[in-house]
């Protein structure tokens, strides 16, 4: 089973496999959105079936929240919990500092208002997202219909005035028509290459009337699971560093695999 995985989804599987060992026994659990983030849950689900784990999840989207449903964990609104122990999620990049970007699947309102909800925020990536200076993944932006191209047009002026690299953007489509959120939005891309002032880029979009939310998320991640694709995990830790590396075999999982839908 696991000689048809591809190195990459091998890497996507051990960093959830590892991350789902943070997760207790009665703990509100933010559930990520994105291929890495279906792993967790697919992990977790086996938890729960396999091993009587009790969680409440809280989904990032209405696929997590399908997935969820689909391998047993309980699913609840954040406004039922609350407050959450723990959030797991994928990013397309994060840096040295453990700050990233999120939203190449449009999920990042949703996620950075359960990651912001959570006591702590795991990450799982493989190897490939880690980053010197964030930026070189198009960065989200989630915009209200209403009016986006002069909402793009604000966007694009002000960049001017940010340390950014390049400053193209693009609105994310869906084949012929706009891709559209969960929340009814659209994202718009912007091509930046390099964010030399990630806070200073969140702050400045987020002030933009039109603007929802955009999918730097600083200051908000507090440990990574790199995976890598010969199944080695390494654990870094905001504070601490590396804190743990290890081997996961691939085979004790093996039911997980079978689940796959996709
Ligand atoms: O909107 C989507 C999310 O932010 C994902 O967590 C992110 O795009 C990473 O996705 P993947 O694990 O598929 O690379």
């Amino acid at each position: 089973m696991s000689t048809e995985l591809s190195p990459i989804d091998k890497a996507k599987f051990v960093a959830a496999k590892k991350a789902v060992e943070f997760v207790e026994d009665g703990m509100r659990v933010g559930l990520g959105t994105g291929s890495t983030a279906a792993w967790m849950v697919r992990c977790l689900g086996e938890l729960v079936r396999d091993e009587g784990l009790k969680i409440k999840g809280v989904p990032t989207s209405t696929r997590t929240a399908q997935l969820a449903r689909e391998v047993g964990i309980e699913v609840v609104s954040l406004d039922a919990a609350k407050w959450l122990d723990i959030t797991i999620d994928g990013a397309d990049e994060f840096d040295g500092d453990l700050n990233l970007i999120k939203g190449g699947g449009g999920a990042l309102l949703q996620e950075k208002i359960v990651a912001t909800a959570s006591d702590q925020m795991i990450v799982i990536a493989d190897a490939g997202k880690e980053v010197e200076t964030l930026g070189q993944f198009p960065l989200p932006v989630e915009l209200v219909p209403f009016g986006w191209q002069t909402t793009q047009a604000l966007i694009e002026e002000t960049l001017v005035s940010l340390d950014v690299l390049a400053r193209k953007s693009t609105l994310r489509m869906n084949g012929d028509t706009p891709f559209v959120t969960d929340e009814g939005n659209h994202i718009l891309d912007l091509h930046l290459k390099r964010i030399g002032n990630a806070q200073q880029t969140a702050m400045v979009l987020n002030q933009m009337p039109g603007v929802v939310e955009n999918g730097l998320f600083i200051d908000i991640c507090d440990r990574v699971v790199i995976g890598y694709g010969d199944g080695r995990v390494e654990v870094r830790d905001i504070n601490a560093g590396t804190i743990e590396e290890n081997m996961l075999d691939f085979v004790e999982s093996e039911n997980v695999f079978s689940d796959l839908a996709d």
